[in-house]
């Protein structure tokens, strides 16, 4: 009796549900008319006032049918950034339609599984064109597959909110003749990961790639006498541990990227930083066109002359004509010890008139100058609104 009750509660909450995945459609398709009328009419994707407006009013709509601002709030910008992220690619692909393949072929570090596989997953799921997926084995191993046009495309893990910049992937631009096209965040959430058949015993190996470990290193400490053994990709893990199928082995790696491989998570949120986030960018051939209806970001490698303050020097360059950096990192330069590669990511598009004019400055005052490429900010800031004052309107 109280199954049957159940049962058709559950009934009804499957069509509500239904009905709501139609109403998301029907809104998203509307969005996607925005775009086309933003491309005709060149108006920015971005429309903060009219966000703050529709949020002030779906909060105090929502209040009236017993629904909690926060709850709305959240939900609605969820909604809108997927509007945005939407509207932005779809501008950017037709800004680009040499760059819009039938088939995306897409190098990535490690196998089905790696965070950098579930990064490509996300970043394509915007784009038309089929995904052909090519793991590989190494940094090196990606760019070349790129390079010698066996795959379109790389996506690469830059930085991460727990250990920092990635070296490796760094100092591989500075030699490449690819372009940054796109950059990701991508939520990384660490779990230990046993083979499902195995009773979590005493584990004394543990699987991971080196960057994961750097990331865990407080719950390594905790964990005490333990092997660590490096793996080309957490993918490459999950595949050890599942051969070995031994109480004793495990990875660390994402729960989902675990399922595949037949692993069950038993700890998650193992990162030392609780918002683990890693940065990805995409990388191309060809560089690609920003239309200027989007927010774009610029990232620059340059090397300055030996003298006192030349750094200092460019980045007043920056500063003279308006430029927000959003990141400034320096590498040795391979062959000349003590000098420097800066890596330098800006606000701007390389086509706009003050962008312009620092890069022709930049170049005159430096060694070594190169833009590395100008992507769309895939980052949607939550408009804010006043939840308390919105209600008392
Ligand atoms: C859909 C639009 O584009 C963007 C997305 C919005 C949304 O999804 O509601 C609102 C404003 C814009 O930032 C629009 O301009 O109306």
């Amino acid at each position: 009796m109280a199954n049957e009750e159940l049962e058709a509660l559950r009934v009804a909450i499957t069509e509500t549900d239904n009905d709501l995945l139609a109403t998301i459609a029907k809104r998203q398709k509307l969005t996607h008319q925005v775009a086309e009328t933003k491309i005709k009419h060149h108006i920015q994707v971005r429309d903060q006032v009219r966000e703050e407006q529709l949020l002030v009013r779906l909060i105090k709509q929502g209040q009236e049918v017993g629904l909690d601002p926060h709850f709305v709030t959240k939900l609605f910008h969820v909604i809108i950034e997927d509007s945005v992220l939407n509207q932005q690619s779809l501008l950017a692909q037709r800004a680009n339609p040499e760059a819009s393949l039938p088939i995306n072929r897409v190098a990535f570090l490690g196998e089905k599984g790696s965070y950098s596989y579930l990064a490509t997953q996300k970043y394509f799921a915007r784009r038309s064109g089929e995904l052909v997926e090519i793991g590989c084995k190494s940094f090196p191993d990606i760019i070349a597959t790129v390079e010698s046009n066996e795959a379109d495309f790389a996506v690469l893990p830059i930085e991460n909110t727990s250990s920092g910049s990635i070296n490796e992937v760094y100092d591989q631009l500075q030699h490449t003749r690819l372009s940054i096209i796109g950059e990701l965040t991508h939520e990384i959430n660490h779990a230990l990961l046993i083979h499902e058949d195995v009773e979590l015993g005493k584990i004394k190996t543990l699987y991971a790639h080196p960057q994961v470990f750097a990331q865990c290193s407080h719950f390594l400490a905790e964990l005490g006498n333990i092997e660590v053994k490096p793996c080309d990709s957490t993918s490459a893990a999950m595949l050890v541990v599942n051969e070995l199928k031994s109480p004793e082995v495990a990875a660390i790696g994402s729960e989902g990227g675990g399922r595949l491989y037949g692993l069950k998570a038993v700890k998650s949120k193992l990162a030392n930083q609780k918002e683990n986030h890693s940065r990805f960018i995409v990388v191309a051939r060809n560089p690609i066109k920003v239309p200027l209806q989007v927010p774009a970001k610029t990232t620059m490698i340059m090397s300055t002359v030996q003298s006192p303050g030349a750094l200092v020097d460019a980045l007043t360059v920056l500063k003279d004509n308006d430029i927000a950096m959003t990141k400034l990192e320096s590498r040795p330069i391979n062959g000349n010890p003590w000098e420097e590669m800066f890596y330098i990511d800006v606000e701007g598009n390389i086509e706009d008139g003050p962008m312009q004019k620092a890069v022709e400055s930049l170049r005159d005052m430096t060694r070594y100058f190169k833009i590395l490429g100008c992507y769309p900010v895939e980052d949607v800031a939550p408009t804010r609104v006043a939840v308390a004052s919105s209600l008392t309107q």
